[in-house]
């Protein structure tokens, strides 16, 4: 399996690169929304940060979190530190399943896939980089946040400029959304052809194969214990 890892910067458009690899049959692990799952079970967080940090539904205010977090880089790490098994673990899970379903390339779409270290698991490595000022722009349009709030955020991850250095293949996305498909366009025909998932005989060729490896190693444990 061809795990895909989708990384940038913050509002650099990695859930529109996303979306794109949705509409063409690539399922994709969004490590954001592990996190709110995450956060929505987390008690730890209330304990750390205060019932004031609580909505009415009992949910935590992700906003007011985040101005916290993001204010203040010592609580900034203490909740990544707090929350990074959850994520990990979270993300394995929803790999495993899809690995289960056959699939034969996934996509990872992880904001901070270097500063966690899973860029080592992923390959090829995709960095959605778009310039400073146009970063900015769309983040404080998008959160309807001031210059001081959005400037906080982008210091807050390593700079994006690093990131594309590290990348397998870089998409510039600071112009239109039709020059984002296009530089789409130009390298997912690749991964898309072998994404699908397998069917018929090819998938129960490849159940049987995995069946028996699962059992040689459940008996080899076993035999061990
Ligand atoms: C601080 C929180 C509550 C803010 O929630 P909010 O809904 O406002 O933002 P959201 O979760 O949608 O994240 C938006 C973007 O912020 C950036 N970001 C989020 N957390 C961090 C962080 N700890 N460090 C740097 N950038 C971050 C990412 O680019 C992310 O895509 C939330 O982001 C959080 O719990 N972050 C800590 C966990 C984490 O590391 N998340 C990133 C997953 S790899
Ligand atoms: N090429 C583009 N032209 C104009 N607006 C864009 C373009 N690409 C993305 N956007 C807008 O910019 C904002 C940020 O994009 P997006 O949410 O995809 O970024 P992200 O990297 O996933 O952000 P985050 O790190 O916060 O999860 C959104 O409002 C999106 O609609």
């Amino acid at each position: 399996m061809r795990i895909v890892g989708l990384s940038g910067g913050i509002a650099s458009g990695k859930s529109t690169v996303s979306n794109l690899f949705k509409s063409h049959g690539v399922p994709v692990v969004d490590a954001d929304v592990i996190t709110r799952d995450a956060l929505k079970k987390w008690k730890k967080v209330v304990a750390t940060f205060g019932e004031e940090i609580l909505l009415e539904n009992g949910e935590v205010n992700r906003p007011m979190l985040g101005q916290i977090v993001f204010s203040d880089p010592d609580k900034r790490q203490f909740l990544d530190r707090l929350l990074a098994p959850h994520i990990s673990s979270g993300i394995f899970w929803e790999v495993v399943k899809l690995w289960l379903k056959g699939y034969k390339v996934i996509v990872l779409d992880v904001p901070l896939l270097f500063e966690a270290k899973i860029d080592k698991f992923t390959k090829p490595i995709i960095v959605v980089w778009i310039d400073p000022e146009t970063q900015k722009k769309r983040l404080m349009g998008r959160d309807k946040s001031n210059e001081e709030d959005a400037g906080n955020r982008i210091n807050a991850q390593m700079p994006l400029d690093v990131k594309r250095n590290k990348a397998d293949i870089v998409i510039d996305n600071s112009g239109s959304l039709d020059d984002l498909k296009e530089q789409f366009q130009k390298f997912q025909k690749v991964l898309i052809e072998v994404s699908k998932p397998l069917t018929g005989t090819r998938f129960q060729e490849w159940s049987l194969g995995h069946a028996s490896l699962i059992s040689g190693l459940v008996l080899c444990i076993k035999a061990l214990s």
